[in-house]
């Protein structure tokens, strides 16, 4: 009867938030604000820019390719709701901090040289590959493709934020690689799990000036940047990756506006996700204590599971196919 009561009452009182929030907390809206967008010319970037234009956001995108630019501006006007929105686009490499500094100066030019309220970092590569083939070069590129691409920008936003006293966001985009990692991704995955860090990092200081952090850990997502990493993925890593359904741009958008609105600092896309998500918490806040709890215990039980079943995949692989794949691109030469 006690063990009834209690459960029943640890479940009301973990509901509580969610009560609160459905009818009494005012949503988090993008409308009206100043939306920037790094990475916003392709996949999940440009379904983000194009939700935030359907919400009625001021939206800029910044991107490498002007084309590519071109194209997706010219999405967004379409998905315009009023006269007054601005809609812009900036080319401007973010693997340099200079040009980071340069490219949220341009975008903030528009709005009165005011900063953009909310800063959505969604500008990345991934280039999967073993270990042993890497070199110096194609190491630090891909530290510069998946962490500095992201904390350049999150550093001149964090500037211009405390100067200008605007409580803004600042929103990261790792990957379900920053809450574990495996065959093909050494060149990736820490970077990811950098931005993880920084991102916990300001989530702590960033309360000195009212400035908020997310984190977002998606998994899968069917890009374009997705097509092109998988030219380069080994073939157990992708096997292993069958494991993931994997989501569309729209729905990773839909998925990262829903925990925003819900103030979560770890946001993840999914299921599998949200099972990474809670078994790997360390001390940042719950979302939900009831709702990461189970998340954890499927973890608990599951991970070490599927673990297992991937690491004698990978053994056998080595065995059956490897060997040769090395050979045959004269690794022992
Ligand atoms: N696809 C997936 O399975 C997953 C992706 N992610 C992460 O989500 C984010 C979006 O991925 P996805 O939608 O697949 O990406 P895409 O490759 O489809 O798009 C990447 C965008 O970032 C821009 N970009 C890349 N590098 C730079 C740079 N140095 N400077 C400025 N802009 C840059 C690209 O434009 P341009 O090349 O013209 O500069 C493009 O607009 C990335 O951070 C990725 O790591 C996380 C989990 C899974
Ligand atoms: C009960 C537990 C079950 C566990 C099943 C686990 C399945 C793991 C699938 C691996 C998904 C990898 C996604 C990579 C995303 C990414 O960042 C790259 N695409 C780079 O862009």
């Amino acid at each position: 009867m006690a063990v009834v009561a209690f459960t029943t009452g640890l479940i009301l009182l973990a509901a509580l938030p969610l009560v609160f929030s459905m009818f009494f907390a005012k949503k988090w809206s993008p409308k009206g604000l100043h939306c920037y967008v790094t990475g916003g010319s392709s996949g999940l970037g440009l379904a983000l820019a194009l939700l935030l234009t359907r919400r009625g956001a001021h939206v800029s995108i910044v991107a490498r390719d002007e084309k590519k630019l071109k194209t997706a501006l010219a999405e967004l006007e379409k998905a315009r709701q009023n006269p007054d929105q601005k809609l812009n686009s900036y080319s401007f490499s973010l693997n340099e901090a200079d040009a980071s500094t340069a490219a949220l100066d341009a975008a903030s030019a528009p709005h009165g040289g005011r900063t953009p309220d909310v800063i959505f970092l969604c500008a990345g590569t991934a280039t999967p590959g073993f270990f042993v083939e890497q070199t110096e070069v194609s190491l630090r590129k891909a530290m510069d493709s998946a962490y500095w691409v992201q904390a350049w920008s999150a550093l001149a936003a964090s500037k211009r934020m405390v100067r200008e006293g605007v409580k803004g966001k600042i929103v990261f985009t790792s990957s379900i690689l920053a809450y574990f990692s495996m065959v093909g991704y050494s060149s990736y995955s820490p970077g990811k799990h950098a931005l993880r860090g920084l991102a916990e990092t300001l989530r702590s200081e960033m309360q000195l000036y009212g400035i908020t952090i997310h984190l977002f850990c998606p998994g899968t997502i069917y890009s374009p940047g997705y097509e092109e990493e998988n030219k380069t993925k080994p073939e157990i890593t992708l096997k292993i990756e069958e494991a993931d359904s994997g989501l569309q741009p729209e729905q990773v958008a839909d998925a990262l506006i829903a925990g925003i609105e819900r103030n979560d600092f770890h946001i993840a896309a999914d299921f599998l996700g949200n099972i990474f998500r809670a078994s790997t918490r360390g001390g940042t806040p719950q979302n939900n204590v009831l709702v990461d709890t189970f998340f954890a215990l499927v973890g608990w039980v599951g991970l070490p599971i599927w673990r297992k079943g991937v690491d004698a995949l990978i053994i056998a692989h080595g065995k059956e196919r490897h060997v040769e794949y090395l050979k045959e691109r004269n690794f022992f030469d």
